[in-house]
């Protein structure tokens, strides 16, 4: 019996407190993971403990051979799992198991909708970790030592789950760490023989660790006598040949590296030999989680050096576009005492992050040729995949592949046409893929800039998440072909339009010279310039920037950022087949001036831009309805 000492009890951080209460909401159908979690918590500390013996080789003390145990008493209803590996100090168990590290979870776990909070895959997002021991146990008593501390310097902590915990201080002779479960009433079938050896082999069986279990076997003279076995194969899955791996271990890896609860949607297991030397396995998660697009988020691989571990989270291995990608990097070609900083200096870290880029790339290439697969994995990750461009001018070509947009084509908010198709549906005559930057899509389907595409049958790509326009000024061409936006610069259909119809619009043009003069004069400061558009078939007049301005959409994330840019005016282009038009040719004075500012507030009003003073634009249009 161990004597505890210096006994304190704490509170857990609120949300620790919500994550409990919501675990028990939502894991209950899959109870069985807190074996999974904790059994990968020991195997992570192990790994630590062999990378920090790696320059001090006493923390092995006389017990040098890493490993799990696990064992179960079926009276007493607990199961008890036993690592030694680096264990923890007083602090680091207050730290560690009364708070969640992952910044943004309060925020995350209130915004959960009630049916949220009972989907598992939601909250096992988290990696609900070690917390996970309270889905089937009423209390858990974990005793733990450091590895660089002295044996009066052990920890017990105890807690019910339910709101507060205690530590103490006590001897432990053993370092590493013990976690007894007290099992709840309903979770007693947890302690049993077959079934912890059947979880070990579905969760446990691709940890390098050996995980043992005691086989009780009676000697010639009828004493029992325990035998701790080995209950899992105990080789790294990513050192296996592809062959012999099933993609039902595939998937447990994932959950193992991940601690996410869903399935991946595709894998990639690579061996290479030659100049650089590596295995890698990356997966692509089925679901991106709460702080895809929080600066500080954990992103990277699992990084090991010729099968030692090194460390989390490892980032300098795939470009920020790539970081929703988990999985194991294991190298011969980075020293065993590589540190983050380290890492940074070393020439062969940028040649495995290009070729990891590429099997990053080329995996999603592979998922994109089951469109179904693919589409779950956009609607994800798609606007992750954008920053590409930007970030990866090496690769944009290979990233434009696996761009998909919505589009005129399909009239619909899922994005799910990509370039080759656009390219492949090109009319004849036509040079430029043409796209429409927007707020949202309703913006952008009714926009007028549409008009004279959908007359001529002449697809448009709708571009309307916040980093579109972003992305389109980093794509210059794909397929030889360039991009054009609809709404800047002249409008040049190219050879759609036959010389005939050219000359007409000259003409059109030409003879409309007067009126154009006179509303530009009635706008003064307002706008840029005026023209007549052909553009248009149904509006009366619409808005365009010139060619290389910044468009409305980056303008407004620019604003949003705090960054003051200078204002620039729109050129307004009219309609001369609309009947306003006519009644602008025939208005005069002060009615004249007033439609020609309505004309022009529409326009920016069906852009989704905001008017300088909507008032006026009020009253304007109330005095020519009620005249
Ligand atoms: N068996 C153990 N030995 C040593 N430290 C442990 C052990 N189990 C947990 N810890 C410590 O407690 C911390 C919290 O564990 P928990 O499982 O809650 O989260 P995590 O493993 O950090 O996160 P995640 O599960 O999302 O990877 C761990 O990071 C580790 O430092």
């Amino acid at each position: 019996m161990t004597t505890a000492t210096h006994t304190e009890t704490h509170g857990f951080q609120t949300e620790v407190k919500q994550l409990l209460h919501l675990m028990i909401h939502s894991l209950y159908s899959n109870r069985e993971i807190f074996l999974r979690e904790l059994v990968s918590n020991a195997a992570d500390a192990c790994d630590k403990l062999r990378y920090q013996a790696l320059d001090n080789d006493a923390l092995y003390g006389n017990d040098s051979e890493l490993r799990i145990e696990i064992e179960h008493d079926t009276d007493a209803k607990t199961i008890t799992l036993r690592d030694n590996g680096i264990g923890m100090s007083r602090d680091d168990v207050v730290a560690n198991l009364g708070t969640i590290a992952r910044s943004g979870t309060a925020e995350f776990m209130k915004s959960m909708s009630g049916d949220q909070q009972k989907d598992s895959r939601l909250i096992g997002q988290f990696g609900v970790g070690f917390y996970s021991g309270f889905i089937v146990a009423d209390e858990i008593i974990v005793r733990t030592r450091r590895a660089d501390l002295e044996t009066d310097q052990g920890v017990e902590w105890t807690s019910r789950g339910e709101g507060e915990f205690s530590v103490a201080d006590i001897e432990r002779a053993e370092r590493g760490t013990e976690i007894v479960l007290h099992l709840k009433d309903d979770a007693v079938e947890f302690a049993d023989d077959h079934r912890l050896r059947s979880l070990i082999t579905k969760y446990s069986d691709h940890i390098e660790l050996p995980v043992r279990m005691p086989r009780v076997e009676k000697d010639d003279e009828g004493n029992e006598q325990v035998h701790w076995e080995t209950a899992n194969s105990a080789t790294a899955l990513w050192v296996r040949s592809k062959s012999e791996v099933s993609d039902e271990e595939y998937k447990n890896f994932y959950k193992h590296v991940s601690h996410d609860f869903s399935d991946p949607l595709s894998w990639s297991h690579n061996k290479v030999e030659g100049k650089l030397e590596y295995t890698s396995l990356l997966f692509v998660p089925g679901r991106a989680p709460f702080d895809l697009y929080q600066r500080e988020a954990a992103r990277g691989l699992k990084l090991y050096v010729q099968r030692v571990f090194i460390m989390d989270d490892a980032e300098q291995f795939l470009p920020l576009y790539l970081r929703f990608i988990k999985g194991v990097l294991d190298t011969n070609d980075l020293s065993l005492n590589v540190s983050r900083e380290l890492l940074q200096q070393d020439p062969q870290v940028d040649k495995l992050k290009s070729a990891l880029t590429k099997r990053g790339l080329d995996m999603l290439k592979k998922l994109a040729k089951d469109p179904e697969q693919y589409q779950t994995f956009w609607n994800q990750f798609g606007s992750v995949i954008k920053e590409g461009p930007a970030e990866d001018f090496a690769n944009r070509e290979k990233i434009a592949e696996l761009l998909r947009f919505s589009s005129t084509h399909t009239d619909s908010t899922t994005q799910d046409q990509s370039l080759a198709q656009y390219v492949e549906r090109m009319k004849e005559g036509q040079s430029k893929i043409y796209y429409l930057v927007a707020d949202s899509f309703n913006a952008a389907k009714s926009s007028p800039h549409l008009e004279i595409f959908r007359k001529k049958g002449l697809e448009v790509l709708l571009l309307t998440d916040r980093i579109d326009e972003w992305l389109m000024s980093h794509l210059t061409e794909f397929d030889g072909k360039s991009f054009a936006d609809v709404a800047k610069g002249d409008l040049d259909l190219g050879d759609v339009e036959n010389e005939e119809e050219k000359k007409a619009q000259e003409e059109t043009a030409k003879s409309k010279e007067e009126l154009v003069k006179r509303v530009k004069e009635a706008l003064a400061e307002s706008v840029q310039e005026v023209r007549i558009t052909h553009r248009l078939t149904d509006s009366p007049a619409c808005v365009v920037l010139p060619e290389h301005e910044m468009g409305y959409q980056m303008r407004k994330m620019m604003e949003a950022a705090g960054q003051p840019l200078p204002e620039v005016k729109p050129i307004l282009e009219l309609n001369p087949e609309h009947a306003l038009f006519g009644r602008l040719e025939g208005g005069e004075g002060d009615y004249f001036a007033d439609l020609a500012h309505v004309l022009l507030d529409q326009a920016i009003i069906a852009e989704g831009g905001a008017l300088e003073d909507p008032a006026a634009y009020v009253r304007r249009l109330n005095g020519m309805l009620s005249a």
